[in-house]
């Protein structure tokens, strides 16, 4: 395996207080993987001495309207600062377009030229910030039907034009397998088009988005494709444990070997 491995401290050992979670999955030898970074304690988290893998990248606005775009661009900043503090390497702007007023694209249509090239724009303004602070914004691809009805650019192989339309080494795609499965399938295919865009995976059974082997992604063969294609960026668990979180980072470990 020449891959990382990454957990998500949203999601894990719930029943700790989020410093305790990063330390946990850093004492287990994970990469870890936060969300917003408001109102946490930056430093305390900075102290554990954990390697985080990703964060949220914004706070508020979308990738389209000029106003979204302002906020979007004030905050991914703020988000930059907040990176430094603990040394992550990719902010994700998941879910991004779905901006205060809502988007001017209704769910399911693509998105049309004006709204396109705006959204280009913004990315490619937003990669340029990110190199400059030696870091990456990704987009995630989500889905639609079960965690989030609504959010543009959801599909993955949408989420891919966009950003190798881009063509931005400041603006890469996080490609969550789990939305993925939900909205598209067809993995091993998707993960070979992806792969040159990708900044990193984040994965999770379906249903339910718990560790691999609870649901009907067959993760070893993934796991077999990147070691392939000699993949060696992080490997992120978004995902519950089914039962007990050390038995799931195990099966993810196990999965992933
Ligand atoms: O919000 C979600 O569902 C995500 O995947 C965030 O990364």
């Amino acid at each position: 395996m020449s891959y990382r491995l990454a957990a998500c401290a949203e999601m894990l050992f719930l029943d700790r207080p989020i410093v305790d979670r990063v330390r946990a999955l850093d004492e287990r030898g994970f990469e870890v993987e936060i969300w917003d970074w408001s109102g946490k304690d930056l430093p305390a988290l900075a102290a554990t001495g954990a390697t985080f893998s990703s964060m949220t990248g914004y706070l508020r606005g979308d990738l389209i309207t000029e106003r979204g775009q302002a906020e979007l661009i004030a905050t991914a900043r703020d988000s930059l600062a907040a990176a430094e503090v603990l040394d992550v390497p990719r902010l994700n702007l998941h879910g991004t377009g779905l901006g205060p007023d809502g988007l001017p694209v209704t769910p399911g249509e693509r998105v049309s030229g004006g709204d396109w090239i705006r959204a280009a724009d913004t990315l490619r303004r937003l990669g340029d910030l990110a190199l400059d602070a030696g870091r990456t914004f990704m987009l995630e691809n989500l889905n639609r039907a079960v965690d989030h009805p609504g959010t543009p650019f959801a599909r993955a192989a949408d989420t891919l034009e966009l950003i190798s339309a881009v063509d931005h080494p400041g603006v890469r795609l996080n490609l969550d397998l789990y939305h993925a499965q939900i909205g598209e399938g067809n993995l091993l295919s998707l993960v070979d088009r992806a792969l040159p865009w990708v900044g990193e995976f984040q994965i999770a059974d379906v249903p339910g988005r718990c560790e691999p082997g609870t649901g009907e992604i067959r993760y070893p063969a993934i796991a077999a494709a990147l070691a392939r294609h000699g993949y060696t960026g992080v490997i992120g668990l978004e995902g519950f444990a089914s039962g007990d979180p050390e038995q799931a980072l195990e099966a993810f470990r196990e999965a992933f070997a």
